[in-house]
């Protein structure tokens, strides 16, 4: 008996063999995206909970099975309300988000602007000053910028080390880099609620993490305690990077046509919606 080639490979089953690795596809992204997330302890209720009507149904547990399917139906809504947060700042950053991707030219200002911050990341992290900068990309700031302190000032190294010199009146909280110009000084940004980030660091850390999560912002730290530098943007956290990493790192980022960024505005709302991080 012969295998009937033409209708193993017929369109219908084309279509079907598709529709799998679309789902399957899916479900991976999801789940790579929901790893260290709240989002997991979440899914494990649900397939508990399934698992409970599963047995109750097997065994013809009357009430246990009315409560179950009360929790099914109820908790589709009870969703949308414990995480009506994320999603609207899921929607917010997709809305904020560019969708079209501009190239950027190899510009002047932005080799200035690594310059300048190479000459302060040197001198901080050599002395220990901790230092907490954010580079404005496609997404805008303005709700943190609205949380410092004014500035608009040309990017300079001597600036910015100023900037974050102890026990001075902007030393606490970010720095702000918005068209190539520092726009704010001692601003707040969100903190991550990861439990991916490393219990070594502390705040100024999961702040950085926090603004990646939210925006395409790049993020640059100093750590007071050792004096090493980390850069964060889009979700991940880069630690204790070289000189010569960062200014790769930095000249790529800001410099190189931005061709892959924001490659996907529905993952990275995706990222924002399970927001906690997969990281470092
Ligand atoms: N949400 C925030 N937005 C902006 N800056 C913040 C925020 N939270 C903390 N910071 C800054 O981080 C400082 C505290 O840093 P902390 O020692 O907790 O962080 P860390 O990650 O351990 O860094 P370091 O290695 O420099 O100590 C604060 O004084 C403040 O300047």
């Amino acid at each position: 008996m012969g295998i009937a080639w033409e209708s193993l490979f017929s369109w219908q089953h084309l279509v079907n063999l598709v529709d799998i690795l679309v789902v399957w596809y899916v479900i991976y992204k999801l789940m790579m995206l929901l790893r260290g997330t709240k989002a997991v302890q979440l899914f494990r209720g649900v397939i508990i909970i399934v698992l409970i009507k599963f047995v109750s149904w097997f065994f013809d547990l009357q009430t246990v099975s009315w409560i179950t399917n009360q929790i099914i139906n109820w908790g589709f809504i009870a969703i949308i309300i414990i995480f009506q947060p994320e999603i609207r700042r899921g929607l917010e950053h997709l809305g904020r988000g560019s969708l079209f991707v501009h190239n950027k030219k190899q510009n002047e200002d932005e080799l200035r602007m690594i310059k300048a911050l190479d000459q302060a990341i040197q001198y901080m992290s050599k002395r220990r000053i901790g230092a907490l900068i954010t580079i404005q990309r496609e997404t805008g700031l303005e709700d943190y910028i609205e949380t410092g302190i004014g500035i608009d000032a040309e990017i300079t190294g001597a600036l910015l080390i100023n900037i974050f010199i102890p026990n001075t009146p902007l030393h606490d909280g970010a720095v702000i880099i918005k068209n190539n110009k520092i726009a704010v000084a001692a601003a707040y940004l969100p903190l991550s609620e990861s439990n991916l980030i490393p219990k070594a660091l502390g705040t100024r850390h999961r702040a950085a993490v926090g603004i990646s999560e939210v925006t395409d912002a790049l993020t640059i730290v100093v750590s007071e305690e050792t004096g090493g530098v980390t850069v964060t943007e889009n979700n991940e956290l880069l630690r204790d990077l070289t000189r010569e990493d960062y200014l790769k790192l930095l000249k790529k980022e800001l410099i190189a046509p931005a061709t892959k960024k924001n490659a996907s505005a529905v993952s990275s709302f995706f990222t924002e919606l399970f927001k906690g991080g997969r990281k470092h």
